[in-house]
């Protein structure tokens, strides 16, 4: 089903009650004086790969921040497998099975790619234990030992996503995983959220890369200026590509 902005303000936690997830509704965030997130609804159910689109400055990464307690000044409700997440810090959110991969990927320059890998917490039982981590990035295991400044992109990329699914989190907040990388990376990127997908991973993805979003989700968001004014289902994209495209500037 389709809704216009109106009726996704109305009525922000409509669907798919009984598996939902995740339920983001009225969030309203802040940088300071600066009010960037406006009544943003939206909710992700369980086993789902859902995208946030829309232009840049949109309001995407500051969606995921404040979901995952990275951005403080935030009003509205998060709600997470049965947990209120607006009050929480962000080491409580990610003890509770989210994670976090950055655009920035985090990975410390000085670090072995081991120590990169080891370094978040395990949060619970299921992650991928170091042989499923080799066999899902091959790349890796040949860098173990390299340092974190010394890697490629899309070898940073890996990483950043690789030491997030040992931790056992199983609801992952992906930023732009695609940016900057070479075709062949982003295939191996789409292959990865398809793996974790079939495994029973939900994943909450900002894309800007629309041909690579819309082969992976279930769901499109359509972001701007700081609220939620779209939803398209995969199979709706087809049909909506012109408007789509008129969102996302493309
Ligand atoms: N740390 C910050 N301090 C102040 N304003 C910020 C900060 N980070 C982002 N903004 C502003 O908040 C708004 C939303 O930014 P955000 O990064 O969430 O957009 P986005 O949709 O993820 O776009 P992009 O793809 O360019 O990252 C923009 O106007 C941006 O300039």
């Amino acid at each position: 089903m389709k809704h216009t902005s109106d009726n996704l303000q109305a009525k922000p936690s409509a669907a798919g009650e009984e598996d939902t997830l995740l339920n983001v509704c009225d969030l309203q965030g802040w940088y300071g004086e600066s009010h960037v997130l406006h009544n943003c609804n939206l909710t992700v159910r369980k086993g789902e790969v859902v995208t946030l689109l829309g232009r840049n400055g949109a309001g995407k990464t500051t969606t995921l921040k404040a979901i995952m307690g990275l951005l403080k000044a935030r009003t509205g409700s998060i709600h997470f497998d049965g947990t209120e997440l607006i009050n929480k810090q962000a080491r409580e959110i990610a003890r509770l099975g989210i994670g976090y991969v950055p655009d920035s990927r985090g990975i410390f320059g000085s670090l072995s790619v081991m120590e990169n890998l080891l370094l978040p917490p395990k949060i619970a039982d299921g992650g991928f234990e170091l042989p499923a981590i080799y066999e899902l990035f091959p790349n890796l295991k040949e860098r173990l030992n390299s340092y974190g400044n010394k890697l490629s992109g899309g070898e940073q990329q890996m990483l950043s996503i690789a030491r997030i699914l040992r931790t056992g989190a199983r609801f992952i907040l992906m930023d732009e995983p695609t940016e900057g990388l070479a075709p062949v990376i982003i295939q191996q990127i789409g292959h990865t959220v398809r793996r974790l997908k079939s495994a029973g991973y939900t994943i909450l993805l900002v894309e800007q890369n629309f041909h690579f979003a819309r082969k992976l989700a279930d769901r499109h968001y359509i972001v701007q200026e700081g609220r939620v004014v779209d939803e398209f289902h995969n199979n709706e994209v087809e049909a909506n590509l012109e408007k789509i495209q008129g969102y996302l500037g493309i």
